[in-house]
């Protein structure tokens, strides 16, 4: 069927806007739709940027970088490939945080996601034929938007993670974006602002729980195997009682990883791994206090725990290494209202002679002298001046990583955490940080955030065709990535920059694909990974339409 121009130009997969050439405008019936100019893409990316630099505020310039993605693929990832350090806090966190909180005054375009409804069931499998529309699928991030970022619950608003995520995968590993469907499950919710909000746009009742989820989750998961069988289920953003529930149940039958978890624990692992090589310490002499034992602090957990059976340790030697602080305060085998995650962690109050005082966060860290701080409790400000001198009185380097997202919700500012540490703590925060200038070094703070490893986990993983996700291929992730530090360099960052982003997620995706392939879980016959992953790639240039 023979698509019409206005057909053309209102897909952002096909449209090249002012760049249609003549030749083009006139096969496609599209002369005198545009003005008369032809422009390159390297001319319309520089008029693009002019227009984002006049805007004065965070969300404006997101809004009119979405405006662009909304028109033109192309052109957006062109200009996320050229500003990519600048553009990352835009498109994605912190500003992606904005951009949820007013989804519904904001709302102009649905983004091509796939709105999943509680209420119609019967519906899952259209929705995902009618989000994509025919494409191609082979990634999909998924949400229920119950614990976005650290903000809880944001009912369908949440879909804005899903895409962010996906423009990140995109612009850092060079996903084809016309592969890929953002899906949120509106299953509710409880925002009480969100239910009284006339402009909001998601199903208006409290969040569906227990039989009805699990089968939606159930329906979206068959339906999406059965249309898209060769697609990565990514996990984003689920509630703390879902999260590691989903993951179990699917994690040994389809090719999924759930973000928050895994992929928040291999970058915390790399991480960890830069800042033993500065400090020249052995990540099995290290006593890791998590602060805020949810999804990503369990997940963390499991991940450093799996690392120090790889370096050694029995289970049992290596659980002792680590100390879960939550609400209750640090974790104990009698401590009420446990997780199933957190079960595994706990400690018998015999270790500690005060074990009753230790209900907050500035007695445990006196009590277990941590040399390794982690902070996923959305608690701001919670890593107090006094908690971190308590902490840097007994030990050399302090690893501290305040990781709540976003801005105003982490634990501590990197700057403070220098200054506090005379220069001493090894930080990595959740956001980006700026280098922070003390006593004549400069210190780079390394962006401990999932967004450094899922891209190039994910397209390592699809380029490979593997048909599971498993420990393997996650440590072999952090290893690529960990450790790559300048130690000869004062105030070297514990993680490579965002600026090396395309570069190093092109690394992990290989080294992951690798992995699949000495593993024998490849669906399909692949000899050489190098040459799988970059015939994958996708580049943000004009193609022939081809149509
Ligand atoms: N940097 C990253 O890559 C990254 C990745 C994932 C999550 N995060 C951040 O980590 C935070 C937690 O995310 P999550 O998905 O694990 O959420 P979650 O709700 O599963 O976990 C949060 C945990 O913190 C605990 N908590 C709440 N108040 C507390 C208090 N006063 N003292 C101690 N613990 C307290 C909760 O009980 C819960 O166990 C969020 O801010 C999120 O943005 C960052
Ligand atoms: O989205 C992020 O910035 C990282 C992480 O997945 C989070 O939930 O905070
Ligand atoms: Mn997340």
């Amino acid at each position: 069927m023979a698509l019409n121009p206005q057909d053309i130009l209102n897909n952002p997969f096909l449209n090249k806007g002012t760049a249609f050439t003549k030749e083009e405008r006139q096969a496609y019936g599209l002369q005198g739709t545009l003005p008369a100019k032809v422009q390159t893409l390297d001319e319309q990316a520089v008029q693009a940027y002019g227009q984002y630099s006049s805007k004065t505020t965070d969300l404006e310039k997101r809004i009119f970088l979405m405006n662009v993605f909304n028109t033109n693929r192309t052109l957006f990832y062109r200009l996320m490939e050229d500003h990519v350090v600048e553009f990352m806090p835009i498109v994605y966190d912190p500003t992606v945080a904005d951009s949820i909180e007013q989804y519904n005054e904001l709302f102009v375009s649905p983004q091509d996601a796939a709105f999943l409804s509680v209420d119609e069931p019967e519906d899952v499998e259209a929705t995902l034929k009618n989000a994509p529309g025919g494409r191609d699928i082979r990634l999909i991030v998924v949400t229920d938007s119950e614990g976005i970022l650290g903000m809880g619950d944001w009912g369908v608003n949440g879909v804005d993670i899903a895409i962010g995520k996906l423009m990140v995968y995109t612009a850092a590993a060079g996903i084809n974006p016309s592969m890929v469907l953002p899906v949120v499950i509106d299953a509710g919710t409880n925002n009480e602002k969100l239910l009284h909000d006339p402009l909001y746009l998601g199903n208006r009742h409290e969040r569906v729980r227990g039989e009805r989820y699990y089968d939606l989750i159930d329906r979206f998961v068959q339906a999406s195997g059965k249309l898209f069988p060769e697609a990565l289920l990514h996990w984003e953003d689920f509630g703390r009682s879902n999260a590691a529930t989903i993951l179990e149940k699917y994690q040994d039958k389809i090719t999924t990883f759930n973000d928050d978890i895994q992929g928040t624990g291999i970058v915390v692992l790399a991480g960890i791994l830069g800042a033993m090589k500065i400090s020249k310490e052995k990540l099995t002499d290290q006593r890791i206090l998590i602060f805020g034992a949810g999804t990503a602090g369990v997940g963390i957990t499991n991940q450093l725990l799996d690392e120090m059976k790889r370096q050694g340790l029995s289970e049992e030697e290596a659980r002792k290494h680590f100390f879960l602080v939550d609400k209750q305060g640090l974790l104990f085998n009698d401590t009420e209202e446990l997780t199933p995650g957190q079960k595994a962690f706990v400690h018998d109050r015999s270790e500690f002679e005060n074990s009753n005082e230790l209900t907050n966060l500035e007695a445990a860290v006196k009590a277990v002298q941590p040399t390794i701080m982690i902070g996923t409790s959305t608690q701001p400000g919670a890593f107090k001046e006094t908690i971190i001198k308590e902490m840097a009185a007994h030990t050399e380097r302090p690893v501290i990583f305040p990781l709540s997202n976003p801005t105003k919700l982490a634990e501590a500012k990197a700057e403070d955490l220098i200054k506090w540490t005379d220069g001493k703590a090894l930080v990595a925060t959740g956001i980006p940080a700026a280098p922070v200038d003390y006593k004549g070094v400069t210190y780079e703070i390394g962006q401990a955030n999932n967004a450094l490893m899922y891209p190039g986990l994910g397209f390592g993983i699809i380029a490979s065709t593997a048909t599971r996700v498993n420990g393997e291929m996650l440590s072999q992730a952090s290893h690529a990535l960990g450790g790559i530090v300048d130690t000869e360099q004062p105030g070297a960052a514990v993680l490579p920059p965002v600026a090396k982003l395309t570069e190093f997620s092109q690394t992990i995706a290989e080294v992951v694909g690798q992995s699949v392939l000495d593993q024998k879980l490849n669906r399909e016959e692949i000899s050489d990974i190098k040459k799988a992953v970059s015939e994958m790639k996708w580049e943000a240039k004009y193609t022939d339409l081809n149509l």
